[in-house]
């Protein structure tokens, strides 16, 4: 009998769900024992992942909760939105290890989730255990959690960005702009105009203006790591890349700063986190250096002229946005090296 940890996946047939594949695959104490379809059950998963073949070809399971209870200790929800509101409690009473990548359990207000997920809210006593994955900085909550809400891909970078200068006190709370942009896998597998090749292809847009569902995500904690509210403008868009998040953001002090405060307070917040990589002065990321890896990079620089600070951010939206961190998670919650199965180099170039 293995010792490993036993993990399944539902929605292993999506990107999160097939990355995750991925990273678990290479886990030295994690055994993927059960792939699940809501569509496809008794199929090969490698049969719509040909890249998988002699290497994962496991038939994919139902969703069933007393299956998934009999063949694993972990279970990673890689759904779209909705599914995990009904699913994770079940999951969560059956005793087992929960880690939700899709949105439903991260905004601690249901009627906000509804607002902006236009989805029914879960029960508030499950919203309430779900503790919010941004590894990074809840570290200590995340250690022995049993049952996680991962970051979303836009918030993962943003508020990697922004945790050191909200949590300082230094930052005006009302001047927060962030404008991200993201490549096309960040929608997903499913097919839709937007994503259609000659709809993208040389194409670049702006989406969701001011209706972004993860705005009140990134404000929820910001407004938790500087204590008073935080409203903030954010603006997302698709960019004809495959994988990558780069968030430019704008921040106002309350009073003027150096340059040199300024990267010592970066440098000491992250210390000794070995995914976020802090640039030197006059630096700046791109999303080529992330690329398939769990880092986030980041680039900062003062404006002498005006005194605000403009923070560059970058990620692999299925890693470091979603499957690298849930492993990173899972990893916290075992009491494991955070970076156990996730230290690799990013793919290059
Ligand atoms: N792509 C990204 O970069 C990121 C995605 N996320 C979030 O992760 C989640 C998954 O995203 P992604 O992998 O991109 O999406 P995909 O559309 O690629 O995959 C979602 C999968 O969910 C499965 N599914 C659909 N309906 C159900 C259901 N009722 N019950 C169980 N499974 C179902 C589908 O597979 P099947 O029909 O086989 O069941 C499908 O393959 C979403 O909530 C997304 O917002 C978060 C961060 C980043
Ligand atoms: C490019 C693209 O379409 N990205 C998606 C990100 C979806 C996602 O990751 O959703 P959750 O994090 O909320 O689960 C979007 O903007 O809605």
């Amino acid at each position: 009998m293995s010792t490993k940890l036993r993990a399944a996946i539902v929605g292993s047939t999506g990107y999160g769900g097939v990355e995750l594949i991925r990273l678990l695959l290479a886990h030295p104490h994690v055994a993927i024992t059960s792939v699940i379809s809501s569509s496809n059950a008794g199929a090969s998963i490698a049969d719509g992942y040909p890249h998988l073949n002699q290497i994962l070809t496991d038939k994919l399971d139902a969703v069933d909760v007393d299956l998934i209870r009999e063949k694993a200790d972990v279970v990673f929800l890689a759904t779209p939105h909705g599914v995990s509101t009904e699913l994770s409690p079940k999951l969560v009473d059956a005793g087992l290890k929960v880690i939700d990548i899709s949105g439903d359990f991260r905004l601690k207000s249901g009627r906000d989730y509804e607002a902006w997920y236009k989805h029914k809210a879960a029960d508030p006593a499950y919203i309430a255990r779900a503790v919010y994955g941004l590894a990074e900085v809840f570290a200590d909550e995340i250690r022995g959690a049993e049952f996680i809400s991962n970051p979303g891909c836009y918030p993962t970078a943003t508020l990697l960005g922004l945790a050191p200068i909200a949590a300082s006190g230094w930052m005006d709370p009302k001047s927060v702009i962030a404008d991200a942009k993201s490549g096309v896998s960040g929608a997903g597998r499913g097919l839709s105009l937007t994503v259609h090749y000659s709809e993208i292809n040389e194409n670049f847009l702006a989406y969701k203006v001011n209706k972004h569902q993860h705005t009140p995500e990134i404000e929820q904690t910001l407004s938790r790591l500087a204590g008073e509210e935080i409203v903030m403008t954010f603006t997302t868009h698709l960019v004809p890349m495959t994988r990558g998040i780069l968030s430019t953001i704008y921040v106002n002090l309350k009073e003027r700063r150096s340059e040199d405060e300024i990267f010592d307070l970066y440098r000491k917040y992250y210390e000794g986190r070995r995914f976020v990589r802090i640039r030197d002065k006059g630096k700046y990321p791109a999303t080529k250096e992330v690329w398939g890896s769990n880092y986030c990079d980041i680039g900062l620089s003062l404006d002498p002229r005006t005194g605000r600070l403009t923070i560059i951010s970058v990620i692999d939206n299925v890693v470091k946005g979603a499957a690298g961190q849930a492993v990173q998670n899972l990893n916290l919650m075992m009491g494991w090296d955070e970076a156990t199965g996730l230290a690799f180099t990013p793919v290059y170039p």
